[in-house]
């Protein structure tokens, strides 16, 4: 048996646990803690195959063998120091903190024995089961990144990469829905000031987007080839395209990953 504790289970932290009880794995118990223990309580009440630790010291009564970190950077030094109260040996630690590098999490948890160290990057789509996760590990075995690999396979894919990539694996998946939803956003705006009422909008503007994103993962052609495709001449896409063109949208696009990179 594995007992997996979540703290902090705000929308990222509850999320991931909600997608893993539901697949129910087995041989794995799921524990959450959470400062804000009301929010704690209301997620165990939707959700089967999960117990609340009521404060952090019952981890050790509990016989936790992996601890996943979802605080926010601004929280994850306190609750290191809470954590270093307790004895950690052989755990593994996972953390989704953006921006916390193993280095940094080996350092906060330098007085600790023999833990295997992961870090890992969701992204929202794990309240639907369609996160893109990626990890990568320090002193964990195979064995123990499979585990991870199984946990979050509850949510979506997986991916391990290598750590010089996750700033930007952060950028390009873990805030990545964010940017979808304020393209998906803007058209759903124009359609409602254009007279479609906003969950015919919604309806219409989504298919058109995942039903893009299906055709572009099956068809052999590059994106290139099949923006030429749409864009007839003198018909109206190109119309479009020229003002994206003229506004520099893949510019724009890149810069914003590029804020969003420096800062993971
Ligand atoms: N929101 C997102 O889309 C993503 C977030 N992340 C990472 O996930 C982490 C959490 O983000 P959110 O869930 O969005 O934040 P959130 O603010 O919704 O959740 C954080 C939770 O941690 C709890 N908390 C704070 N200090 C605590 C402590 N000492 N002990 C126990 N619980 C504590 C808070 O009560 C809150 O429920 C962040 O580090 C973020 O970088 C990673 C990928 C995507
Ligand atoms: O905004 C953030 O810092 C987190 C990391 C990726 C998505 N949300």
């Amino acid at each position: 048996m594995k007992r997996v504790l979540f703290i902090g289970l705000g929308h990222m932290g509850g999320s991931l646990v909600s997608g893993i009880a539901k697949k129910a794995i087995p041989g794995v118990e799921l524990y959450g803690f959470n400062k804000d223990v009301e929010q704690a309580e209301n997620l165990a009440k939707k959700i089967g195959n999960f117990k609340i630790l009521k404060n952090l010291q019952d981890l050790e009564k509990a016989a936790i063998d992996v601890i996943v970190i979802g605080v926010r950077p601004i929280d994850f030094n306190e609750l290191a120091e809470e954590l270093n109260q307790y004895n950690l040996a052989n755990k593994t630690i996972i953390s989704m903190v953006n921006a916390l590098t193993l280095d940094k999490m080996d350092s906060a948890f330098a007085k600790q024995k023999d833990l295997s160290l992961i870090r890992m990057m969701p992204n929202m789509n794990a309240s639907i089961q369609e996160s893109v996760t990626a990890l990568t590990s320090k002193n964990a075995s195979e064995a123990q990144m499979n585990f991870a690999k199984e946990l979050f396979q509850a949510c979506g894919f997986v991916t391990e990469i290598p750590e010089s990539k996750f700033a930007t694996f952060a950028a390009i998946a873990g805030c990545l829905p964010s940017y979808v939803f304020t393209f998906y956003q803007a058209i759903v705006q124009y359609a409602e000031e254009h007279g479609f009422n906003h969950h015919e909008a919604m309806e219409i503007v989504g298919a058109a987007i995942t039903g893009s994103v299906h055709n572009a993962e099956q068809n052999t052609n590059s994106l290139a080839t099949m923006i030429k495709q749409i864009c007839v001449p003198n018909g109206s896409t190109i119309e479009g395209q020229k003002v994206l063109e003229a506004n520099d949208f893949d510019g724009i696009i890149k810069k914003a990953l590029k804020a969003a990179n420096d800062k993971a």
